[in-house]
């Protein structure tokens, strides 16, 4: 096998870097079945192992551990966003990011065993340890941003964003439900009080993997053990709604009183909410500008407010209502008994899934395992340690600190695998399926 210049195999340009022969055959079952018999009876061949073909790239250089973890995405990818991601990952985009970090720090070592060696010779510029302490600095701060945005939009990204209906009983919430999902996934009936329990589908919105919980109308007041249940789940759901659609039924008081003023104690006094209405509703329109795709701007949680039964007012009262509701970029009047305006708040659930991801067109660079957020929180906590070490004053003993410096290159290479971890391969290539 020819090496390149950095070490890693370049033939055969196989998947797995060996030598390997394809078999095209006609696909009945039969033919196979011979075919794996015939096959079977040859002297050292045998069935790949669940994760073998992935297993043997990885150990011929042909993927890192982030690229086999993408692939594994990739198979199991619904949408085009979780396609896309998987996709990045597989060209190899963190496997890139974290290899220049790992780099950083060895050029940071390097330079303390220059100090090391050479300092009392006065051929080292003095500055140096302050320049390594502002390169990691900067370092732990770059590691805590890709991690923040990971944990608000990659794990979003691999497991469906949480999007939870909530709002007083009767308010139409499953009705809401059943549009989105385009089919009857929860029972709609006349009584207030229809919904129980949580009732969960896994969504494709434009492309965005959506987890939606129709929900038991909250309200404070009844004798039902099994409604107040539901109420309880629904509130602790709540807590972890990364996109909230609160409906409320129109009311004439809405115009008489103020949209607001109405809007603010149904949240204080119905659905107990605490969340300022001043930052719930978005005053700066999203009709207006084109979402940000920006990485640093991705909302922690957005809410969608939805006035439902609009067909119930007059005409005057919904071009006023209408008028009103202008003004914010996340308030939507519907009537989901008659279909009106239901296209137009489809548009901005997906524009509130922008503000909360990113945009299909540019994704975000960031990690969807939990692994990779455990190795980068201990690689800032080392690099954290160093960075207090030297902080110490003269005295610090810069061995003990640069040790930490190498405990962070070897979290960072658990990662990549650069640091193999049998354990980790195990887990990972289990995942596969046979022959893959
Ligand atoms: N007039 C009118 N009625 C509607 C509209 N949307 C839903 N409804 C009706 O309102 C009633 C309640 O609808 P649901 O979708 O079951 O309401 P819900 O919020 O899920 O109710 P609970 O599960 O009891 O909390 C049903 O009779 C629906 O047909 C609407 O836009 N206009
Ligand atoms: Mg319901």
């Amino acid at each position: 096998m020819k090496e390149s210049a950095c070490g890693s195999p370049v033939e055969p340009n196989s998947f797995t870097g060996e030598d390997c022969c394809e078999f095209q055959v006609h696909g009945s079952v039969a033919v196979i079945n011979a075919l794996l018999r015939v096959l079977s009876k040859q002297p050292g061949l045998r069935p790949a192992h669940p994760g073998e073909f992935s297993k043997r790239a990885f150990f011929n250089n042909k993927l890192d551990l982030t690229q086999t973890e993408a692939l594994g995405d990739l198979i199991h990818a619904e949408t085009e966003l979780q396609r896309q991601k998987a996709l990045g990952q597989m060209k190899g985009n963190l496997k890139q990011l974290y290899t220049d970090w790992r780099r950083t720090i060895i050029e940071c070592l390097a330079s303390i065993e220059a100090y090391i060696d050479f300092s009392e010779d006065e051929i080292i510029e003095d500055n140096i340890l302050n320049t390594i302490r502002s390169q990691v600095e900067t370092l732990v701060n770059n590691i805590e941003k890709h991690i923040e945005l990971s944990n608000k939009c990659g794990v979003r990204i691999r497991s469906g964003i949480k999007s939870v209906i909530i709002g007083e009983p009767n308010v139409g919430k499953s009705s809401l439900m059943n549009f989105l999902c385009q089919k009857e996934t929860s029972i709609v009936t006349h009584l207030p009080g229809t919904t129980r329990d949580i009732i969960e589908k896994h969504l494709d919105i434009g492309g965005y993997p959506v987890l939606l919980l129709d929900t038991a109308g909250l309200r404070n007041v009844t004798s039902d053990v099994i409604e107040s249940e539901g109420i309880e789940r629904a509130r602790s759901h709540l807590t972890e709604s990364d996109l909230t659609l609160i409906l409320i039924a129109f009311t004439p008081e809405m115009l008489a009183k103020g949209f607001e003023s109405i809007l603010e104690s149904y949240l204080r006094n119905v659905l107990s909410l605490n969340e300022d209405i001043d930052n719930l509703l978005d005053k700066t329109s999203t009709r207006d500008k084109p979402p940000s795709s920006s990485q640093q701007s991705l909302s922690e949680k957005r809410y969608l407010i939805v006035i439902n039964k609009i067909d119930l007012a007059t005409s005057e009262q919904q071009d006023r209502l209408e008028t009103i509701v202008k003004a914010y970029g996340n308030v939507e009047v519907v009537s989901c008994k008659q279909g009106t305006n239901l296209n137009k708040l489809l548009e901005n659930v997906q524009e509130q899934l922008i503000l909360l991801c990113g945009s299909l067109n540019t994704p975000t660079l960031s990690f969807t395992q939990s692994r990779h957020g455990f190795h980068l929180t201990e690689t800032v906590r080392y690099l954290r340690r160093y960075v207090a070490l030297q902080s110490t004053g003269r005295e610090f003993d810069l061995t003990v600190a640069a040790q930490q410096l190498r405990f962070g290159v070897r979290e960072l290479g658990q990662i990549t695998g650069e640091v193999r971890v049998d354990e980790v391969l195990d887990v990972l290539f289990s995942q596969f399926c046979i022959g893959k």
